[in-house]
This record gives C-alpha cells, sequence and structure tokens, in this order.
C-alpha cells in the first residue's frame, strides 16, 4: 500500500528541493497514463480530482479506480488530493472514499464564482483544516484570486473560477496576509495567485514578470521559508500540442502558458507542488484528433485512446523529470494517516513561522 498524504510528500520535497507535479484525473485512461509515467522514472505522484472530475466518473469508480493503481503500482507513492474543494461537505466525502489529501478553496464563495472575503476564508479553511488533521489527512489552502494580470479577468474558463474583473490586489496574494493566513488556518500547503490562470488561454504573449508575478511567489517564499507553495494553472500549454490540435481539424487561436523554466525557478522558491490539467488534456486530445482525421473509419475508441494514454504519458514523465520528482519514489516510506493524526496532535506538523 503506497497510499501517502500530500503533506509528508512535500516536506519530502522540500528537504530535497524538488516540485511534485499534481495531475488531473477524470478516466481510468488518465489514471493509468500517471502511473506509467511515475513508473517509467521512479516517481512520486499527486493525482487530483476535481468536483467535476468526481460527478463525472462517480466517487465509488474514482476510489475503486485508485485503489486499482495503487496495486498495481506497489512502489510508487500515490497522494490522492481533492481539487478546489467548495465547501466543508465536498472535502468530508472526499476523505471518505479515501481521499489523503484535499483542497480547501475558501479564496471563492461555494458557488466556486464569488470572490470571498478574508473571513470566510480563514474561517471554513480553518474548520476543514480541524476535521481533516484529526484523521492524518492533508490541507491546501488557497489565498488570492486566479485570474489574468494581462486584462484583470478572473478565470472563469473551466467551470471553476472568478467571474468579471478584479482588482490588482485580488490577482496577487499579499505576503503578509499569507503569514497570517497559514498562521490562522493551519494549512499544509498554500496555493497563491501571481498571474497564472486555468485552461489553454492564460497569456497572449510569452510571459515575463509583469504578467506572471514570479517575484510574488519568492517574497512570500521568504516571509514563509516553511510553506509548501502550490502553483495552479500551471500547464506550459507547449506550442507543439497547439500545433498538433490545429493540424486536425482544431481551431486553438494561438496561446501561452506558463514556460517550464519559471515553474523550476519556483521550485528553488518553495513551489512544491504545481497543478497540470490542460496540457494532459491537449495532448490526448491531439492524438484521438490525429487518429481520427488519419483513419476516418475506425471506430474502436482503443485505437484512439492508447495513442492519447501515450501521449500523456509522455507529458507526465517530462514534467516529473524537469520538476526534479523523477528517482524519489524510492527514496519515501509511505507514513500511515493514523501516524500522522498523531503527529498533528502533537503539534510537531503545525506550521513554523518566524
Ligand atoms: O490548476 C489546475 C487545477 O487545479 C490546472 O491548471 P491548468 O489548467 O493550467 O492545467
Ligand atoms: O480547476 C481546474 C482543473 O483543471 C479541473 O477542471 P474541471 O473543474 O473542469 O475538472
Ligand atoms: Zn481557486
Ligand atoms: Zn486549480
Amino acid at each position: 500500500m503506497a497510499r501517502i498524504t500530500l503533506r509528508q510528500l512535500l516536506d519530502h520535497a522540500a528537504e530535497y528541493g524538488y516540485g511534485v507535479p499534481a495531475f488531473n484525473i477524470n478516466n481510468m485512461e488518465q489514471g493509468l497514463a500517471i502511473m506509467a509515467a511515475a513508473d517509467a522514472v521512479d516517481a512520486p505522484v499527486i493525482i487530483q480530482a476535481s468536483r467535476g472530475a468526481r460527478q463525472y466518473a462517480n466517487d465509488v469508480v474514482l476510489a475503486r479506480l485508485i485503489d486499482a493503481l495503487v496495486e498495481l503500482y506497489p512502489h510508487i507513492p500515490v497522494c490522492m488530493h481533492l481539487d478546489h474543494g467548495n465547501n466543508e461537505a465536498t472535502c468530508v466525502t472526499a476523505m471518505q472514499h479515501g481521499f489523503t489529501s484535499v483542497m480547501m478553496d475558501g479564496s471563492l464563495k461555494e458557488d466556486g464564482k464569488t470572490p470571498a472575503d478574508w473571513d470566510y476564508n480563514v474561517g471554513i479553511t480553518r474548520r476543514v483544516t480541524e476535521m481533516a488533521h484529526y484523521g492524518g489527512v492533508s490541507v491546501e489552502g488557497e489565498l488570492g484570486v486566479l485570474g489574468s494580470l494581462e486584462t484583470g479577468m478572473g478565470d472563469k474558463e473551466d467551470g471553476h473560477g472568478a467571474e468579471g474583473k478584479l482588482s490588482h490586489d485580488q490577482l496577487l496574494t499579499n505576503p503578509d496576509e499569507a503569514v497570517k493566513f497559514v498562521k490562522e488556518t493551519q494549512v499544509d500547503a498554500l496555493a497563491i495567485a501571481m498571474g497564472t490562470s486555468h485552461g489553454a488561454y492564460k497569456f497572449t504573449r510569452k510571459p515575463d514578470g509583469a504578467i506572471l508575478a514570479m517575484h510574488v511567489i519568492e517574497e512570500i517564499h521568504r516571509r514563509l521559508p516553511e510553506t509548501h507553495l502550490v502553483m495552479h494553472g500551471s500547464s506550459s500549454v507547449p506550442q507543439e500540442l497547439q500545433d498538433i490540435i490545429n493540424k486536425y481539424g482544431g481551431k486553438m487561436p494561438q496561446t501561452w502558458g506558463v514556460p517550464v523554466e519559471e515553474i523550476q525557478r519556483g521550485i528553488k522558491h518553495g513551489v512544491r507542488k504545481i497543478n497540470i490539467d490542460t496540457d494532459n488534456r491537449m495532448a490526448m486530445t491531439g492524438q484521438i484528433r490525429r487518429i481520427l482525421t488519419e483513419n476516418p473509419g475506425e471506430f474502436d475508441p482503443r485505437k484512439y485512446l492508447k495513442p492519447a494514454m501515450e501521449a500523456m504519458t509522455k507529458l507526465c514523465k517530462e514534467r516529473l523529470e524537469q520538476f526534479g520528482t523523477a528517482g524519489q519514489a524510492g527514496r519515501i516510506k509511505p507514513v500511515s494517516l493514523s501516524e500522522m493524526a498523531k503527529r498533528y496532535r502533537s503539534g510537531e506538523l503545525a506550521p513554523k513561522i518566524a
């Protein structure tokens, strides 16, 4: 059994100076693809499911799927994480289905659209952290609202995300507030806003410091050196994948994502979890388009899902290598949830804030 908590994994990543991609999952093919990549490079993995993924695949199916993946690859530590939990219930039901980590995203209200105020975010995140830690489960919180520094718009693209115009203050996490937030909520990891957004359309040009504010990460890390930082919306949206999709009938306007070298810079400054969904969606879609275009008579899903899985495996492998996750699986001895719970109770896992 190699299920592992986010806290244990990110503590290890901090100790050895690497980052861990968190790949979103919605179905068996994505699960198999992630595990094949982790196995190929001996990396621990974070597999995360959004509320949408849980509705799509069904909690019971997802839970059994993760059991199966863990059984198939007993030497790979797997953290099963809830992406963008919107209230206490979403977090608790994830824990009931074997998630070892939950995100309570209190930066937005329950509707996943309306920016929340400080008291709401601290209150709900603190409640989830208390509950989760009793069971040894890890918690990621979020401070600041994801959205574009180019347009000032929230990131409404894929269902979750703020609607309408946001202020510069909302779009960039304030370092002083970050310190207070971690202290008051006791989260294990903190997602911050610095110009990334979900989906493919993050930037209209290769991002520089004006629209991808890596200096905010560096400042927060200076103030909170022991806190694991999380970058959402961190797909790189490779040109090559845009080209494949468009070559085979797709119509994706030219766009830019988060360059891998910027993420690597973040990893030097406390970024430990890097969320990636869009790149994998694009890798799979490109191959499905290619196969169906080249073989219009094809109707066996395996014929296009297998190349789609292989493309996803290739992308996951690249990120595991680029972030330094490769080669770390064998160095981690999973700590049980009950042992983690004891450590929270003893106070030894409380955030260390100067
Ligand atoms: O942040 C994410 C999931 O929480 C995914 O981000 P991307 O859309 O950039 O892949
Ligand atoms: O939050 C963003 C992730 O990419 C998950 O997206 P989703 O809510 O469409 O499943
Ligand atoms: Zn969010
Ligand atoms: Zn996200």
